[in-house]
Formats: structure tokens, sequence, C-alpha cells
């Protein structure tokens, strides 16, 4: 669907607008507008439409070799011509999306400090804690109402990789784009933030080039004070704001969403967004093995943001089916790096991680057992689900998923590490291992799996599928606060999509080409239930049908508006 035109009046002219990529269409202003704008002869002759100029702009890409190069181009596009690049990737989602998002943005953002070309966003740092520079910074972005979505890292826990300083700002970047291209965000109105507090990343220290702050990490009384500052400042400059925490470290992922969620509409991707799409995918997987979430016992590798996100969403979804919180999570296993999550460790374990504490006795007759590993986990706690957020590649080994298999008719196995090469299996050893019986999801993308003549396709189950619709249903209702039960409905609608927009009849998530439709039925299922829990501040259509037209007519769309 597209939009009507409007006609618009162009607030630049001449080089200076050829030079802003809101308002820049290239070779595609007509001749009546180069003769208004000045543009005359700073353009070649011939007039094109938006689809010439995609056609030679994916000749470009496609010539490329190398996947960063490809990144680097594509980023080039995003600065000069905003429209052409989104209609770009649009055209061209399925291909495209591994080269913005994971994998190849992790390769971007370790490389952020050699490949750098412009600025990317705001950038804060801790020598400059202070809210009133701060304020007159963020003024710089933008008008009160301008800005409606933020992305803010702290760059110490990027994908799998870790702590990447200044060059985290690429994943702020990254997850606005996803949320005009899955959901319809105005680019214009979305601002990428980065917090640069130092970094432990000694190849970054050491590198000549690097952008960033070169000190140690800051962490505790003066991070909170510096959080609280930027906080501060953009409730002030764009008080309608949703505020959305991308790959902060796991020490202060928690706390900060936990000290911030109760006062403003504000939401952690990798702790909410990641709940909410693994268990969408649960619930699918759970249909086709015809049986229900609170049957399924959980083992969940990697106890860290997005672990204990997942463990809280699923809690809160069983305890909805009807049975008692203790008992959901006793139903789920949390292993760290130094094995199982067990009662004697509860002085070491994150605030998150306690209501999960195994009783060591349960599992060893010694009186000071031993870790208790992956290996003995499964074979003593027959996991009906195995999901991997730990960033450490190949840990599902085949004998923990032959365990698995064991117990178990069909193992739902998730490896959900990014990028491509962290993920915890192959999708294809899983397959040969379970003699095609898995129900597989995986964090970043992978080709289809080819065994014995048949295809078995994997889903992508990763938040992108959650965080744009969760944001744009944020910003358009205005909700005051973003609830629990907004979130579980996000997993509901996302689980109920219509099967079309799915790849297989056994595929556990939507197919990504189908992401903008998908995207849509979500925002619907969040939006109904912010409206039934009058948390909207905003005015929300309450009729289905009226809502439903009206979520489509705020989307952006790539095209080119007609300039007076
Ligand atoms: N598919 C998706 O949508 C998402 C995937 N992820 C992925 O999950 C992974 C973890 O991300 P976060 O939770 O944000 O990081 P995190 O650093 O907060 O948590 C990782 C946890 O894994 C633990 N760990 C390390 N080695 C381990 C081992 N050998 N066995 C068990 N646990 C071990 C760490 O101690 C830490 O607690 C990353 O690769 C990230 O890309 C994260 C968010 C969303
Ligand atoms: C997908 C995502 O948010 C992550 O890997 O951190
Ligand atoms: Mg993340």
């Amino acid at each position: 669907m597209s939009v009507q035109k409007k006609i618009i009046s162009c607030p630049l002219k001449g080089s200076e607008l050829l030079r802003n990529a809101r308002y820049n269409k290239g070779t595609a202003f007509t001749k009546t507008e180069r003769s208004k704008l000045r543009l005359n002869a700073k353009l070649p002759p011939v007039i094109e439409t938006l689809e010439q100029q995609l056609k030679r702009a994916y000749d470009q890409y496609a010539c490329l070799g190398d996947s960063l190069q490809k990144h680097i181009y594509l980023s080039d596009v995003f600065e000069t011509n905003q429209t052409l690049f989104y209609a770009l990737i649009s055209h061209h989602l399925p291909e495209m999306y591994p080269i913005i998002y994971t994998p190849t943005e992790s390769q971007a953002i370790k490389k952020y400090s050699q490949v750098y070309r412009y600025p990317n966003g705001c950038y804060f740092d801790i020598e400059h804690n202070d809210p009133k520079y701060m304020k007159e910074q963020l003024a710089e972005f933008g008008n009160p109402n301008d800005i409606q979505y933020i992305v803010i890292t702290d760059s110490e826990g990027i994908l799998g990789i870790g702590d990447q300083g200044v060059g985290g700002v690429l994943i702020s970047v990254a997850k606005g784009h996803l949320m005009t291209l899955c959901s319809g965000l105005d680019p214009n109105r979305f601002l990428p933030i980065v917090l640069d507090v130092g970094t432990n990343n000694k190849d970054h220290r050491e590198d000549p080039k690097y952008l960033g702050l070169r000190k140690d990490r800051v962490h505790g009384e003066l991070y909170s004070r510096f959080l609280e500052n930027v906080i501060h400042s953009v409730k002030e400059k764009f008080p309608n704001a949703f505020v959305h925490f991308e790959d902060f470290g796991r020490i202060d992922a928690k706390p900060v969403l936990d000290r911030y969620s109760p006062k403003l509409p504000c939401f952690n991707d990798d702790i909410q967004g990641t709940g909410v799409v693994t268990l969408a995918a649960i619930f699918s997987a759970v249909r086709l093995t015809k049986s229900n979430l609170s049957d399924q016992t959980l083992v969940i590798v990697g106890a860290g943001t997005a672990g204990v996100g997942v463990a809280d969403r699923v809690v809160s979804s069983m305890v909805k089916e009807g049975i008692k919180v203790e008992d959901a999570r006793q139903r789920i296993y949390l292993l760290d790096k130094d094995g199982l999550l067990l009662d004697e460790d509860a002085d070491r374990a994150t605030d998150g991680q306690k209501p999960y504490l195994k009783k060591a006795s349960d599992f060893s007759d010694k009186s000071s057992p031993e870790q208790i590993d992956l290996e003995t986990t499964v074979s003593k706690a027959h996991p009906t689900v195995l999901l991997g957020v730990s960033g450490q590649a190949g840990i599902f080994t085949e004998k923990v998923v032959r365990e698995m298999s064991k117990h178990t008719d069909q193992p739902i196995i998730f490896p959900l590490s990014n990028p491509t090469d962290l993920m915890e299996a192959k999708a294809s050893d899983l397959n040969e291992w379970t003699d095609g019986k898995a129900l597989i999801a995986s964090g970043s993308p992978v080709p289809p799996v080819k065994r014995n003549g048949k295809d078995y396709y994997i889903s992508q189950c990763n938040n992108a599928f959650i965080f744009p619709s969760v944001g744009v249903a944020a910003v358009l209702s205005e909700c005051k606060t973003l609830s629990e039960e907004m979130l579980l409905a996000a997993a509901d609608g996302l689980a109920s999509t219509p099967r079309d927009y799915f790849a297989s009849d056994d595929s556990l998530l939507p197919d990504l080409g189908h992401v903008r439709e998908v995207s849509r039925h979500v925002k619907f299922a969040i939006l109904k239930q912010a409206v039934a829990e009058n948390n909207c501040a905003g005015h929300v259509p309450s009729d289905e049908k009226a809502l439903r037209e009206w979520i489509e007519k705020n989307e952006w769309y790539a095209e080119y508006q007609d300039y007076a």
C-alpha cells in the first residue's frame, strides 16, 4: 500500500538540498522542481523515477563482493538519499537485512573507527556529564515534538561481541532502520544515542584510530548519575519520545529497566523484545507438538540479559495459563558459565537470576556438589525446550542434543546467539542429530536445511520481529508505561499471525518478507490491550476496523513527495 502523495514545501534549495538526505531526490527531481529549487545545472539532464534509481543502486550494490563493503555502500545511500535507502532495502529485504543488521552489523561495529566516514547520531560521553550541556546538544536534533523514538546503547553488551565502545552507536542506528522498515516509523522522528562511558575492550583502546574515550568503563554511582542526566535531558527536550534501551551490559541492563520502566514509556529490547519473540516461537512450537506452554520444561543456557528476560516472559505467560508462579519458575533451568544456577550460589547470583536457583541437593548427593554442566542438567531435567543466549558457539553439542532427544519426541531448540558464528549449534547439525525432528529457530538468519530431499525452514527468532511493533504501538498510543500485558499481547499477536505469512507449515515464526503485514497484526494486538487497560494518552480507535485502518494510515512509506 502507499499513501496519497502530499505536496510539501521544501525548506532547502541548491547544493544544500542535494546534500540533505531527508529531502534529496537526486536524479528524480522534476523539471519544475529543478527550476524552482535552483538545481538545474547541478544534476545530469535525465530525470529518473525512483524505480530507475533503485535499479542502478541495486546493480552497484550487487557487484560488491564483501558484506562489509555492501554495508558501507548502503550507509552511503542512507547518508545521501533516505527515500532511496528505505525503498531499496524494502524491495530486497530478505537479501539486505543480514547486511544492515546481524550478522554484518557486528563487523561494522567492530571496525567502526577504521571505516568511519560521517557521524551517526548523538554521542554523549562521561566527560560531559552535565545536563545543561546535554539539553543543548539534544536541541540540535529537533524541536520537542519532532522526536518520537530514541534508541540508547551503552555499548557494553553489543550482540554477542561484548564491549564495543563508541562503535556501538551503529546498533542504535540499525535498530532505527528496522523500526522504519518493519513497522513504518518515520525515520525523521528517530534519534540514535550512544553513551560513551569508556571501554574495557583492549583492541579498541590500543587502536590509534579508535574514536571513543580511551579509559576504563565507568560503572556504579557515577554511571548511574550520568544515565540519570541523559534520561532527564531526553525527557525534558523530547517529552513524548519512547526510550528503547539496547545492548546494555548484563550488570546494568535489568536495574536500568527496573528503575525507569515505572516512570516513563520505555523498553529493554534484549530483555523484553527477546523474551516476547521467543515466547511467540515457543507458542508455535507447542502448537505443533500438541501441548501447552505450561507442560514444557526449559533449559536456558546463558543467564544474562536475554536469558533472564526470556525466563521472566515465559513465567508470566505460564501464570496466565493458570499455574502458580513458583511452579512456573521450577520449570525453568538457567545455566551460566559456571553451570546450572544453584541455591548455594545465591550470593553470586544477580537479582534477575535469584528466582530460578535450583536446589543443589536435587542434583548431587555430595555435600558440596561440583558444577552441574549442561549435559547433566539435560539428563536430569528432561527439557522439552533448549534455548541458547550465551554467545558461546557450539555449546549445544551432539551429546547434549542426543540426550535431550531421548526424553522428548520433538525437541524445541533455539540457538539464539548473534552473530551467526556465535550460534550455540548449527541448524544443520541440530537437524541431523535429531533425525529432522527438532523444531529449530535461530537468532541470525540461516538458509533452509536440505536433508533427504526435504527443505527444513529455520525461522529467525530475533527481537526485530517485536521491537518495531512494540515501539510504534507505544508511540501511537502515547502509553504512559509499557505493561507486561501489552508485551504478552505482542507475543500472542505474533504467534497468531495468519499462516499465509509463514514459509512452511512447520515454520515457527512468519517469514521476514512479510514483516510489514506481520507488524500491523502485532501492533493491533498491543493497541487493543493498551486501550483495554486505559493506558493511552493519545486517541486510539476502539472499533476494530477503524483501528486496523488507523495503524496502516500512520505508517511511513519510502516515496518521494512533490515539492511546491
Ligand atoms: N535472537 C535475539 O533476538 C537475541 C539474541 N541475543 C544474543 O544472546 C547472546 C547473549 O546476549 P545478552 O544476554 O545480551 O548477553 P549477556 O552478556 O547479558 O549474557 C550472556 C550470558 O551468558 C553467560 N555465559 C558465558 N559463557 C557461558 C557458557 N559457557 N555457558 C553458559 N553461559 C555462559 C554469561 O556469563 C552471561 O551471563 C548474544 O549472543 C546476543 O546476540 C540477545 C538478545 C536478542
Ligand atoms: C538481537 C539483539 O538484540 C542482540 O543480539 O543483542
Ligand atoms: Mg540487542
